[in-house]
């Protein structure tokens, strides 16, 4: 490390990011999390100069589907991974600068950013580099499934096997974890944004009524289910477009009619934890038996998928504390201390 560095390091906040296809959380050292806002930026796209920014995070998430034609809401993380750099780079500068109050000038942290188990090293580079582009001094990668386990508390470090199943926007990742390390992981391009289209979708085909995507989130938060019930079902008002007369209209759908809808997406899930069943080895797996499965990322707090898992496998399954600050905290922690990290960082 040179002068420069070391100097700068005085200055430094070392900061732990989950940088989300849906949610970006910004954990500071030895302050916990700081920020938590929607993975959306607002630009204005003139002909005549560069791309503006307009707004990120919340404020560019009320945007969605409401913009005028040179405004686009962007997200610009898909299926867990950089789709936009230069949106992406924008945004975390952004974050980077609120949770530092506008000094960047002078800071320059080291940053710790979880990724999706799957991502190609072409997509790890576009991580690192935009974060460096984005201020920080340097960046260590942690895989999702880790930092997941460490923030609900599982002790990695023992020889005894844990599995966690994290569900986010983008991915839903499988990850069975020994000794500091991933025995086996397995991430899946299923997870809440499929369960949203999947019911605007439906609602297209059936209803022949156009709803944007925000609006299919809220009827999944609402009233989605993952667990046939007979009793106690759910209706939520629907307001769209109506594809024949072209006019505004409002309609009642129930949460049955939901369930089914998104029951293709949620059985992928369960499949991908059952074949991470299978593939573990046969010590590991009695672990498993023991202490059951945690679920963690928003998708775990879809009604009854911790019942359906549970029904489907055998076995115990907890929802972590808090599971959309799951993977924030754990990765944070790591950054809190220098043995956990020194074990639990990628190249
Ligand atoms: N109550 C709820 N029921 C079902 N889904 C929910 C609920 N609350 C949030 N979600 C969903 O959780 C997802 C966001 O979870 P999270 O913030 O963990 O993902 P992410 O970390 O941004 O995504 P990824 O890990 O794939 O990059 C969204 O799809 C959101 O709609």
């Amino acid at each position: 490390m040179n002068l420069l560095d070391s100097l700068l390091g005085i200055f430094s906040s070392d900061l732990a990011i989950d940088l989300g296809t849906a949610n970006t959380l910004v954990y500071v050292k030895g302050k916990g999390i700081v920020l938590s806002e929607p993975s959306v930026v607002a630009v204005r796209t003139d002909n005549r100069s560069k791309n503006k920014v307009l707004a990120v995070g919340a404020e560019a998430k009320n945007m969605l589907g409401r913009t005028p034609g040179n405004i686009v809401a962007i997200r610009p993380m898909r299926d867990g991974v950089i789709a936009d750099f230069e949106v992406t780079e924008a945004m975390l500068s952004h974050f980077i600068k609120k949770v530092h109050n506008n000094r960047q000038k002078f800071v320059r942290p080291r940053i710790i950013i979880a990724v999706p188990s799957g991502i190609t090293q072409v997509e790890k580079r576009a991580v690192k580099e935009s974060a460096e582009s984005a201020g920080a001094r340097e960046v260590f990668l942690l895989e999702e499934p880790m930092a997941a386990a460490i923030g609900a508390g599982l002790p990695i470090t023992e020889p005894t096997c844990n599995m966690v199943v994290d569900i986010g926007g983008g991915t839903t990742e499988v990850a069975v974890i020994s000794l500091a390390g991933i025995v086996y992981s397995r991430s899946l391009r299923v997870a809440g944004d499929r369960i949203d289209e999947a019911i605007m979708q439906y609602i297209k085909r059936r209803y022949n009524l156009l709803i944007g995507e925000r609006t299919a989130e809220v009827i999944k938060t609402t009233i989605g289910n993952a667990y046939p019930e007979t009793e106690h079902i759910e209706t939520i008002e629907v307001k769209g477009r109506d594809l024949v007369s072209g006019i505004p209209k409002i309609l009642a759908i129930d949460s049955e009619e939901i369930r089914q809808a998104i029951s293709e997406q949620i059985d992928a899930i369960v499949e991908c934890v059952k074949i991470a069943l299978e593939q573990t080895p046969p010590e590991l797996a009695a672990d498993i038996v023991d202490r059951g499965i945690v679920l963690t990322g928003g998708g775990a707090l879809l009604k009854n998928l911790d019942k359906l898992l549970k029904e489907n496998t055998g076995l115990p399954i907890t929802v972590a504390e808090d599971p959309l600050s799951t993977v924030a905290k754990g990765a944070g922690m790591s950054l809190d201390s220098i043995e956990i990290l020194r074990q639990v960082v990628i190249r």
